[in-house]
């Protein structure tokens, strides 16, 4: 993580800086063309990409056989001068609509590399000013999703130049602050009260909050990293940087066949996690269209924790321990009440005079089955920012959990959590956020209008 306001402080004991996992990139990051801005792509490239199109052919670039991660995920083989040119990759083609009913990064499957960025208005800007921004970012977050330049002043970096649109996703959300600084108390959504102190945070305040946060996600870290910084610059004078953090997963064609990720503790994660395109699930991760208030319809919230693994005393523990932690094996993240991922765990099921989950597994204090119902839609990203004094890797994940009301989601889950996680003596919640994320801009509007034109 940098921190604009800090780069010095950055040096001592902490070397600050952010996660994921979720559903398997391998599944088709690469494979996706177009797609809606809540479903995976087809596997078309999209029409129209511009800022350059992938055609990247063996003969072109006159080095047969650099096929590059393709979609499948199946990995290169030794291709000869023989071979019909091939695409150098449909990584690169991946393009996600930023119109639809809600906004792209959230039901997209996670990317391989992010950017997590807060931003506080700056003194003396308000409601015409963060208009203006909104009005801006939307703008360049469109052209670059379609894998065009930025075309606001100051004149585009050059910075994602020959590469596609890579799957891009910039997702926008308003923090608690933002609603007092442009005079829209009123639209101050119930849902962005404080999340509450936990016992286990130890949060540092700078890295966490802020006005506006904004979500990148794409296939390829130049062209993250160049609308990280497009966005950045066009906050010109109206909003100034207050944290940012950078994630990564890994890279679609990894694994030989779509898997769920791993994250760094060696976890399959990201399995049991509600499915967008199932009705019963959307409406735990999605504001309903007549929700309240009315400008969040089709929004979700967004809780962003920093959690720092403690990996030295994570791997110094027996494989037996760790998947008693999880409650599930480590090698394919089966329950450990048996079957294999994806099936059901069975909470009661006892092994050897003991239940096979065990009380204080991960799994059983987290699952919805025991906190009511509750749910959300968790796409990390993993981090690592390099090692701390004690040698110690500064790693671990950048949690992002989606909902439709953080109470019924991540807080009520994180309270149980608290009480009684296994996990809990591996990790250490360092940065904390809550933001209202609203629905997706329909065609000719910019994120945000129906809360900022009330
Ligand atoms: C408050 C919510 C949660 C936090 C914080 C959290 C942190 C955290 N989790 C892992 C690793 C895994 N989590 C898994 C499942 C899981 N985790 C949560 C919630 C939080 N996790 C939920 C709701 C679930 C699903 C439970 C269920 O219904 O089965 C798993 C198992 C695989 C999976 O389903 O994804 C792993 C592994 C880490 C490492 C971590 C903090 C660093
Ligand atoms: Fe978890």
């Amino acid at each position: 993580m940098t921190h604009q306001a800090s780069d010095d402080k950055d040096k001592d004991t902490k070397r600050k800086s952010g996660q994921r996992n979720g559903q398997e990139q391998g599944r088709g990051a690469a494979s996706r063309g177009t797609r809606t801005a809540d479903a995976p792509a087809a596997d078309a490239p999209a029409a129209g990409v511009s800022r350059r199109r992938l055609l990247g052919t063996a003969a072109v670039t006159g080095a047969a056989g650099l096929a590059l991660g393709g979609a499948g995920g199946a990995y290169a083989g030794a291709a000869t001068r023989d071979d019909p040119p091939t695409a150098l990759s449909t990584l690169g083609s991946g393009q996600v609509p930023f119109h639809g009913v809600h906004q792209a990064g959230i039901a997209t499957p996670a990317q391989a590399h992010a950017h997590l960025a807060a931003f506080d208005l700056a003194a003396g800007a308000g409601r015409k000013e963060a208009t203006a921004l909104l009005r801006r970012w939307s703008h360049t977050a469109r052209r670059l999703m379609a894998g065009e330049p930025a075309e606001g002043a100051p004149r585009d970096t050059g910075v994602a130049l020959d590469a596609g649109p890579s799957s891009l996703t910039v997702t926008f959300g308003f923090g608690r602050t933002f609603f007092g600084r442009t005079g829209l108390h009123k639209q101050l959504p119930a849902e962005l009260a404080p999340l509450p102190d936990f016992s286990s945070d130890a949060l540092d305040k700078e890295r966490s909050d802020g006005d506006l946060w904004i979500q990148i996600g794409a296939q390829d870290a130049l062209v993250a990293f160049h609308a990280l910084r497009a966005l950045q610059r066009e906050a010109w004078k109206a909003a100034t940087l207050r944290w940012q953090m950078t994630g990564f997963n890994r890279s679609p064609g990894a694994t030989a066949r779509p898997m769920t990720a791993r994250n760094l503790m060696g976890q399959v994660d990201g399995t049991n996690n509600p499915d967008p395109a199932v009705a019963a699930d959307r409406k735990k991760i999605f504001v309903p269209e007549n929700g309240s208030p009315s400008w969040m319809a089709g929004g979700s919230y967004a809780v962003v924790r920093r959690i720092r693994m403690l990996l030295d005393k994570w791997d110094k523990e027996s494989l037996a321990a760790q998947e008693k932690v999880i409650g599930r094996r480590k090698s394919d993240g089966a329950p450990l009440s048996g079957g294999s991922e994806h099936t059901k765990p069975d909470l009661e099921k006892r092994s050897g005079g003991s239940v096979a989950i065990a009380a204080d597994a991960h799994i059983r204090v987290s699952a919805p089955e025991t906190n009511g119902g509750a749910a959300m839609l968790r796409r990390p990203f993993s981090y690592h920012d390099g090692f701390r004094e004690d040698g110690a890797p500064d790693a671990g994940l950048l949690f992002v959990a989606w909902q439709a009301d953080p109470l019924r989601g991540f807080v009520t889950v994180q309270r149980k959590l608290d009480r009684g996680d296994a996990l809990s003596a591996f990790i250490r919640h360092e940065a904390s956020a809550l933001f209202a994320v609203p629905g997706g801009p329909r065609e000719g509007e910019y994120v945000g209008q129906r809360l900022l034109e009330t």
